[in-house]
Parts: C-alpha cells; structure tokens; sequence
C-alpha cells in the first residue's frame, strides 16, 4: 500500500485538528483548503481575515471550509487562561510580560492552541525558519519522557525507495550520546513509515579508514547506540558509499550486517545531514518529505521555506497520523 493511503487510512474519521500559523502563505491556505476537502484533517488558519481573503482572492480559493483564528481578535478571556498556562509552563524562566509578548507571534499562539489541546498539531515553517517555528515546541511542548532532544528527519522517496536520513533539521552539533539517541529515535520513525531499519552511522572514514576527533565521536555513538539497543541493525562508523553500495559496503566493512544495505542514515552533525539530504533532493530527484520532529510531546512540524502546497499537504497528513494514539 502506498504510504499515504496507509496514513490517510490512520488519521480517516478522527477529526484531527491541525493549526497553520501562517494563513496567509498561498501553499498554506491550499493545502488547508484541500486537507478540509479530502476529509483528512480540520485546519486551523491564523492570521488576520483580510490578509487570508486577499491570499484566497489571489489564488482562487475558497476558504470558506476552514477555522480562522485572528491572534489579535482572539476573546479577552481565552488569551488570559492562554497567558496563564503559558505561565505556569514557564515558571521561573520568563516573566508575565516576556510572555504576553511571545504570543503576539503566531508560532507561540499556534504552539499553545496544542499545548492546550485545542489543536492535535501544528504545521508551520513555509515562512519562517526552522529555529523560530520550533523553538516554541522545544520550550513549551518539550520532550517525551525518556527523550533528551528532538532532531529532524526527513523521508526520502523516489519510486519503490525510501530511506530516512537524520537529524537534517535541528542539533547544530551532537555529542556522542546525543548522535547515538538520534540513530534510535530515526530507527523508530523508519517503523512508522514501515521501513525495517538498517541504520548506518556516517562519517568520511569506515572502520577506521580514518583517524581523527569527529570520527572516535561516530565510533562512540556506535558502540552507545548498539549497547542501548542491542536488537537494532546499526553499524558505524561508515562512509556513505559504504552504507549504501552492496560492493562497495563488503569491501570495506565485510561481514557488517548493515553496510551496503542501510536505508536509515545518521549524520554527524547538522552542516552534512542539511546538505546531505538537498542535495539527494535536488541532483538525486528524491521527494523530501518533513523535516519530521522526532522526540516531541506533542506533534509540531516545520515545513523548508522551499516547500510546495503538496509538501505541506502530506506533513500535515503525517503530523495528525503521529497524533493518533
Ligand atoms: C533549534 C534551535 C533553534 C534551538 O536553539 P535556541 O533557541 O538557541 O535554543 P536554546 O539553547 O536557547 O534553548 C531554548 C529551549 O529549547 C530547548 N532545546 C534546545 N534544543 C533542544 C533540542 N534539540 N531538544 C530538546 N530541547 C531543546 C532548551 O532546553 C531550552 O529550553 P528551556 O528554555 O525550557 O530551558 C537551534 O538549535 C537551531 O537554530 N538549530 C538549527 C535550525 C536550523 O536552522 N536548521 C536548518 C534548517 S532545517
Ligand atoms: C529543513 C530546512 O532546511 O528548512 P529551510 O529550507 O526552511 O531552512
């Protein structure tokens, strides 16, 4: 079955709710439109009624089958039980009026709205960078127990071929713990988009080939990342030629059980996995689909500000299936 179809089957009949902070972005209000349409999703639009009329008008659209929510408009008496729990959620880090002042943005308005469970989940990011729509979910969503970061991964799929390549999307650097704990959270989301992980640890040397600070760093995470989940498929450290080329994998890993055959690929640090995952996007014609925030409490997706209105459309299908318990 195809991917989609198995989701669209998950979230058919739920009456996921999913906030779009930015309404008045043409792919958003779309793809809004669509998903209401399809039957998939209820949308949430934030913005201001003239600027989604104006983008509906421009466009061609009818908007007329999606919630709109004006933050500015938005009744005296829910913005104060909304500024109240923002406060008892940020007790001792931000003051009342630090806080008033974050929901004058509409990423901390719609992060709220889930934090609330007045929404199932969020989609934003075709306007805003990655670090303003999730910085939100990281101080107020937070982690899931026994989760110490969120990292982004994304599908990549083209035909029948699908891998999941992380974090692309939000550690900057990651130690050791923190590349191994990123590799078992990918191995999940492999299962969700019924992928049997074989999870490679990259690195520019394989089994050594190499010496140097950042290659013990992928050596670590292998070793911690296979001791804390024994039953995993992982290996490391391995070069991406290695990972992924049966020939290449056997003669310069012979008798890894992942090498040559990995479909989940762990990157280093933020500078490769980013590159890494535009580049199979854009010369390898890959459909890149997220990034999809791993650890999170509650689903929030970013979406790239190169997307389209059918990018936004399959992360928000994938963000209400990640809703469903
Ligand atoms: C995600 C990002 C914005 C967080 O940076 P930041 O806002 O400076 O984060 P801070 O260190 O100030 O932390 C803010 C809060 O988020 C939490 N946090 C930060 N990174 C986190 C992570 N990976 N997982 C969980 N929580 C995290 C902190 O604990 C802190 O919580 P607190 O306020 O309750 O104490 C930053 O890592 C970043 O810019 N990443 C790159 C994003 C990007 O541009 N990607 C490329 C395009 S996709
Ligand atoms: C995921 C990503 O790279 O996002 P953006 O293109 O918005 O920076």
């Amino acid at each position: 079955m195809d991917l989609f179809d198995s989701l669209k089957d998950k979230i058919g009949g739920q009456d996921k709710t999913i906030v779009f902070p930015e309404g008045q972005d043409p792919r958003i209000l779309g793809a809004a439109i669509r998903l209401a349409k399809d039957g998939l999703v209820k949308p949430i639009i934030l913005g201001h009624e003239a600027d989604i009329e104006k983008t509906a008008a421009d466009n061609n659209l009818d908007a007329s089958g999606v919630l709109l929510i004006d933050p500015e408009t938005y009744p005296e008496d829910k913005k104060k039980d909304m500024l109240d729990a923002l406060t008892e959620r940020r007790a001792g880090k931000n003051t009342r009026e630090q806080l008033a002042d974050w929901l004058k943005d509409v990423n901390y308005f719609g992060t709220m709205l889930v934090y609330m469970d007045q929404a199932d989940g969020m989609v934003s990011g075709a306007v805003h960078p990655t670090g303003d729509t999730v910085r939100p979910a990281l101080q107020i969503i937070k982690t899931k127990p026994g989760v110490k970061r969120i990292s982004g991964a994304f599908v990549m799929q083209k035909g029948d071929e699908r891998y999941v390549f992380a974090d692309c999307a939000i550690n900057i650097e990651l130690d050791a713990a923190g590349m191994a704990e990123v590799a078992i959270e990918s191995a999940h989301t492999a299962k969700v988009f019924d992928i049997d992980p074989k999870v490679a640890m990259l690195s520019f040397s394989t089994k050594g080939s190499a010496k140097g600070d950042m290659v013990t760093k992928v050596q670590e995470a292998t070793k911690l990342a296979n001791e804390q989940a024994p039953d995993l498929a992982l290996d490391g450290e391995l070069q991406f030629d290695a990972a992924f080329v049966p020939t290449v994998g056997a003669a310069k890993a012979p008798g890894s059980k992942v090498a040559g055959h990995a479909n989940v690929f762990v990157f280093p640090e933020l500078q490769s996995g980013n590159i890494g995952y535009k580049i199979a996007q854009r010369f390898g014609g890959f459909e890149a689909i997220g990034p999809i925030l791993q650890g999170l409490n509650k689903p929030v997706s970013d979406l790239s500000r190169g997307c389209n209105e059918e990018d936004v459309y399959k992360v928000a299908i994938i963000t209400a299936a990640q809703s469903v318990k």
